[in-house]
């Protein structure tokens, strides 16, 4: 079978995108693992499918799958690719396209050069539907990691999150260590996306995240949506907030408990291509 694809980032958060409105394909598990591999395939974090809703309100149906093959909920840099992707093929002219996911309606707006600003709901905090292994909300968890304990904000985007502060340069922390413990932890029964974040002011953080099903990136969206939020919510940012990942820099803001977060970032073409899978 050949499928057309086109290699997007955002903030080098990367991508495979499949338009499978204008081709017909049922990409299995091993597929999206061939797309995903940086040796045999495309190589991206994330592998992104363009659908027909099946929602009368939405534009467009979003799926998402990681890297390791696993679907998932979320996907916030994927999210500001798909709406460019969707208008550079004419498949909309919208400049406010609704999109149904795994964990509901997020929407899109087309900024000028090639940014999009997402509107990614409210932050969940309700442990049960991170899911997160507590029987009640606090401001901040003490997770057990190899007989110590690390101080994490969790909550869902759509997806889970678990976030540390860090006192020193984030670029210290060993994240292929430490990452994967918290990913796998026992705690978080579909694992966890594993950031952490260094706060340099009240405006501006620096931010690393292990992902769950693929590994450190170069940025990630709903990683910075979760970060920013957990920081408001200690009292450490204000509601407006750069946020610098290794690949770029994002905007996130976010109002408080039940507003949704705003996300606002890059989107970038790589190349597009076929591929015999
Ligand atoms: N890179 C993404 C998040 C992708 C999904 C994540 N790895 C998960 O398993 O939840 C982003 O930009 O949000």
């Amino acid at each position: 079978m050949l499928l057309k694809f086109t290699k997007m980032h955002g903030a080098g958060n990367d991508f495979v995108v499949v338009d499978l409105i204008s081709q017909r394909c049922k990409l299995r598990p091993r597929d999206i693992r061939k797309l995903a591999d940086r040796r045999f395939g495309v190589g991206c974090d994330q592998v992104l499918l363009v659908e027909a809703p099946g929602n009368p309100e939405a534009d467009f149906r979003y799926r998402i799958f990681n890297a390791d093959g696993g679907e998932v909920e979320q996907c916030g840099n994927g999210a500001r690719c798909f709406a460019r992707f969707v208008r550079d093929r004419r498949l909309t002219s919208k400049r406010v396209i609704t999109v149904e996911t795994a964990s509901g309606m997020i929407v899109l707006r087309v900024r000028d050069n090639h940014r999009v600003e997402v509107d990614m709901g409210a932050p969940v905090f309700e442990p049960g539907k991170i899911p997160f292994e507590r029987t009640e909300a606090a401001q901040s968890y003490s997770l057990e990691i190899e007989g110590g304990s690390l101080e994490i904000g969790a909550l869902s985007m759509g997806n889970p999150h678990a976030v540390h502060r860090v006192e020193e340069d984030v670029q210290a922390v060993d994240l292929a260590h430490l990452g994967p413990l918290v990913e796998n932890h026992p705690e978080f029964p579909q694992r966890v996306n594993a950031g952490f974040m260094q706060v340099l002011s009240d405006s501006e953080i620096n931010l690393r995240v292990y992902e769950r099903g693929v590994g450190e990136t170069l940025a990630c969206g709903t990683g910075a949506c979760a970060a920013v939020v957990y920081g408001i919510t200690r009292n450490w940012l204000q509601d407006t907030v750069t946020v610098n990942l290794p690949g770029g820099k994002l905007s996130v803001s976010w109002q408080g408990p039940g507003q949704p977060v705003i996300m606002t970032g890059p989107t970038a073409v790589v190349f597009e291509g076929t591929i015999r899978l």
